[in-house]
């Protein structure tokens, strides 16, 4: 069988479900998302510890849906929270396993894909690679400096769907990637806003850098946080989940869900309606932050991710950004769909993938 009519499997781990697809060529074969009760989900402490669950999953997943694993060509996984890697396609080899098994990084669903995939693929003698990693780092050298010596600012963004999303706008646009100037704000349950000039990621505002978002506190007075660490109140588990799963949306409203959230407001909830727009307003000043990197000469700011569907947050935004640029709406996230045209240019060998050292 030729190469391209056989099979890529793509996975992608979020907080609360698996999700896979199965595609040939361009066309998707299969997309399942697998959810994860919280009920179940409570029975691990540590997230590597959820790596035989979410595999067994996606393996049942595969064998229901009739699709015969040795017509596999490669394994495309969302890539983690890695110390930081180039964009575009990295084989998971054994070093990246190791890395991620160390249990030093940054705790994050998207570690285990790489760990499921290698497990699969192994076997099968086939590759697997990951494409636009969480942890893709085209930072300026300026923009890494943090203000504290000992403290780097990390990489760590929605690199593969706002890369994906600005590719297709420019492609819309009739240009490139490398032609524009883009600010692309991604609204899902944690949030990061991206500068991504002329095909380059060169700027970034992190999920704990910028505004808070359904689940995760966002940038938080640093002095005051330093307070309530050696309070004596709060160990340390309690306080990361104050910050991602306890922050944001949550911590004021008890949801993460922000259709929920636009209910409350619609039937007059004046607390629902101030913490909501405090949102929209920080994500707009992270948008203006990153209008000043690039001088004012920006093409367009996109806004992607799952609360982009909310016509209500999304003119919110528009109210204070406008004057930057046009702004275009892109809905929802095509991670899964992205990382398949990844792997499709990789077995076509439009595209390289690197080692990973
Ligand atoms: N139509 C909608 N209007 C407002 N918010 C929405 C809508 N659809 C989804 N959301 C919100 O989007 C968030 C999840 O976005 P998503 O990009 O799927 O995030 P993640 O991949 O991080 O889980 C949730 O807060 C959800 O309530
Ligand atoms: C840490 C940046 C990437 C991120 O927040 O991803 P999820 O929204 O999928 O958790």
């Amino acid at each position: 069988m030729n190469e391209e009519d056989k099979l890529i499997l793509v996975i992608n781990p979020g907080s609360t479900s698996t999700k896979i697809g199965v595609y040939k060529n361009e066309s998707e074969i299969l997309c399942k998302g697998i959810e994860h009760s919280a009920e179940e989900l409570s029975k691990y402490s540590k997230m590597l510890e959820q790596f035989e669950m979410r595999r067994d999953a996606v393996l049942d997943c595969l064998e229901e849906n009739d699709i015969d694993r040795g017509q596999l060509s490669i394994i495309v996984a969302r890539g983690g929270t890695l110390p930081p890697i180039d964009a575009g396609a990295v084989y998971v080899n054994d070093e990246m396993i190791k890395v991620i098994k160390s249990g030093a990084l940054a705790e994050h669903a998207s570690n285990l894909a790489a760990l499921i995939g290698k497990n699969i693929a192994d076997p099968l003698g086939i590759p697997v690679i990951i494409y636009d990693g969480v942890s893709t780092d085209e930072l300026s050298e300026i923009a890494k400096i943090s203000g504290m010596e000992a403290i780097t600012r990390d990489s760590l963004t929605h690199a593969l769907n706002t890369k994906a999303v600005a590719r297709k706008v420019a492609a819309e646009n009739h240009t490139r990637y490398e032609n524009v100037n883009y600010i692309i704000a991604h609204l899902g349950g944690g949030i990061t806003i991206s500068l991504h000039k002329k095909g380059k990621m060169i700027d970034i505002i992190s999920d704990d850098e910028g505004p808070f978002s359904p689940e995760r506190a966002g940038r938080v007075p640093c002095r005051r946080l330093i307070e309530l660490c050696y309070s004596g109140k709060y160990d340390y588990n309690t306080m990361r989940k104050m910050l991602r799963g306890k922050g944001g949306l949550v911590s004021y409203l008890g949801t993460n869900n922000a259709v929920e959230v636009e209910k409350r407001i619609k039937a007059g909830d004046e607390e629902a309606k101030l913490i909501y727009q405090a949102m929209a307003y920080q994500i707009a000043k992270g948008i203006g932050e990153l209008n000043v990197v690039a001088k004012g000469k920006i093409d367009e700011v996109i806004i992607t991710g799952g609360i982009a569907h909310s016509r209500m947050m999304t003119d919110w935004i528009k109210d204070y950004v406008s004057f930057i640029a046009p702004i275009t709406i892109v809905p929802g996230e095509n991670e899964l769909e992205s990382l398949a045209l990844g792997g499709l240019r990789v077995v076509r060998g439009e595209e390289k993938a690197r080692e990973y050292k």
